[in-house]
């Protein structure tokens, strides 16, 4: 059992002011193997005050500065991947090969990307006699879910170093030792002592309390809708600004003039990737009904190879444990409601796969037969449970991609880009994948439509959600 009982505030390793643990559990053992303090309303008072304090200098550094520092953080992550892969593969369990190939360079590319934006934001827009400045926001807070976990921290504290914000974390109770990682290489790449903290702690304590705190000028959070809700709620009477990265149930719709095979498998494997703990995973393909029957006999061999495992173990491509025990309850539960409402259970199934006794391991599970208003339709699940949906005509299976509370993602495959394209405008989700392409960190901005989010993380829509627009009038003579 390793201790990481400190919290890191104003530059410095401190205890919390009052003693309370929490074990943190690998999912594939089921075994606690570190613990960490849950932080209490004066920690986030202390660590609060360390970023308002170190915000009038820090917001006032030069670009090449915190350019140069968004470098060094970078280069920091690089020569620690390993640590960073591991600790995430322990806390969350994701397989080694997956932490190594993308979990850690996830995060990292974040913190490249942001100094590369940096060197060429236009802070600075004169309009005739009026100048518009771009200013940071202030104090930020931070809260960030167990999926993805150096993604999501470095998606928020990327742009906000780049703007010249100051922060703090709240990580999640689930994951919290690869921001433990991150906090020391933030430490030695010389951040200044108050731009970052970290708080450890639940939500419902050190989270909500974060969010309602009126030293905080702004709340980014990542997590489910019903814990976005409640971030916003507590943040209004402060009227602070709420960034929020919820959930999602993204449709996937296989075109008739898609290639089957190609668009159905690598659904599937999509699906699957993170043992479907992704928000924007591709959950609920929709395919032509007279190819319904072909579709989930792919979709059968496709999931039926793939290979579970654990750690450093597993073989390369291999799927993980869902990360905890309340969330493999609530995949169960709903793989149940897909078998009681009358979906056809294609493959997998409740229980852990054959082999497994031990572990929150998942079969990888595909529905077909699935009508939109099933719970499976409609439920983030966030496990390897893939629903596919029969549609008539191509004006259905639109309607169908659009009746959803979520709009995070959507995905289209044809043979005819110019086909997927005229789909892809009509699809209600912040991202719109054709023909698989993958997330671009460089030139995407990730954020969801309806009850997905508020916002936009990644790249320059990413800084904006830190800074304040100023105008000057009178700047220049008219
Ligand atoms: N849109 C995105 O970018 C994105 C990315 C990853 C995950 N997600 C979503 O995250 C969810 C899974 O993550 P999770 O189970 O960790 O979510 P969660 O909402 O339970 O927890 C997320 C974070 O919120 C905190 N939290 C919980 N209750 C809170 C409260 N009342 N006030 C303040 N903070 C609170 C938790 O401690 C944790 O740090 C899924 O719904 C998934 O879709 C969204």
């Amino acid at each position: 059992m390793q201790d990481y009982l400190k919290f890191y505030i104003n530059g410095e390793w401190v205890d919390p002011v009052e003693p309370r643990t929490l074990d943190v559990e690998n999912p594939a053992t089921e075994e606690p193997f570190a613990r960490i303090s849950l932080g209490s309303k004066a920690d986030v008072d202390k660590a609060v005050k360390a970023a308002q304090d170190a915000f009038p200098s820090f917001s006032q550094t030069s670009v090449e500065f915190r350019a140069e520092l968004l470098e060094k953080i970078a280069a920091g992550i690089q020569a620690r991947a390993g640590d960073m892969a591991k600790a995430i593969s322990d806390e969350m369990g994701a397989p080694m090969w997956l932490a190594n190939a993308a979990q850690v360079p996830a995060g990292m590319g974040h913190y490249m990307t942001a100094a590369k934006i940096l060197r060429e934001y236009e802070f600075e827009e004169q309009r005739g006699s009026t100048l518009i400045r771009k200013e940071p926001i202030g104090v930020c807070g931070f809260i960030t879910p167990w999926n993805w976990p150096q993604n999501q921290i470095a998606c928020k504290v990327a742009p906000a170093i780049a703007t010249g914000c100051t922060m703090v974390l709240k990580p999640s109770e689930i994951a919290p030792l690869d921001a433990m990682i991150v906090a020391e290489i933030f430490h030695e790449a010389g951040v200044p002592p108050g731009v970052f903290n970290l708080v450890n702690g639940d939500g419902p304590g050190v989270g909500a309390y974060l969010s309602q705190h009126p030293g905080v000028d702004m709340m980014s959070f990542t997590g489910s809708t019903r814990a976005g809700v409640l971030v916003q709620q507590a943040a209004a009477p402060t009227v602070k600004r709420v960034a929020l990265e919820l959930g999602g149930k993204s449709p996937n719709i296989v075109l008739p003039d898609a290639d089957l095979n190609q668009a159905v498998a690598g659904g599937v494997m999509q699906m699957m990737t993170n043992t479907g703990q992704s928000c924007n995973a591709p959950s609920r393909m929709l395919v032509q009904r007279d190819k319904q029957d072909e579709a989930m006999a792919i979709a059968k061999a496709t999931a039926e190879q793939v290979k579970i495992g654990a750690g450093a173990d597993a073989p390369k491509g291999a799927m993980g444990p869902i990360s905890n025990a309340n969330q493999w309850n609530k995949v169960q539960d709903l793989i149940q409601k897909g078998i009681d409402e009358g979906a056809t259970l294609v493959t997998g199934g409740l229980g852990r796969p054959e082999g497994f006794n031990k572990g929150y391991f998942a079969k990888p599970t595909v529905f077909a037969n699935v009508t939109n208003d099933m719970t499976i339709a409609r439920e983030e699940i966030f496990g390897p449970v893939l629903c596919i949906l029969p549609y008539d005509t191509e004006e259905d299976a639109i309607r169908i991609a659009n009746d959803t509370v979520y709009g995070l993602s959507g995905y289209v495959q044809s043979s005819d880009l110019d086909h997927a394209r005229k789909v892809a405008n009509q699809i209600r989700a912040g991202n719109v994948h054709l023909n698989g392409a993958g997330p671009d960190f460089a030139n995407g901005a990730f954020g969801g439509y309806k009850q997905s989010g508020i916002g936009r993380e990644w790249g320059d829509y990413g800084f904006e959600e830190f800074l304040e627009v100023k105008a000057v009038l009178g700047h220049s003579p008219a």
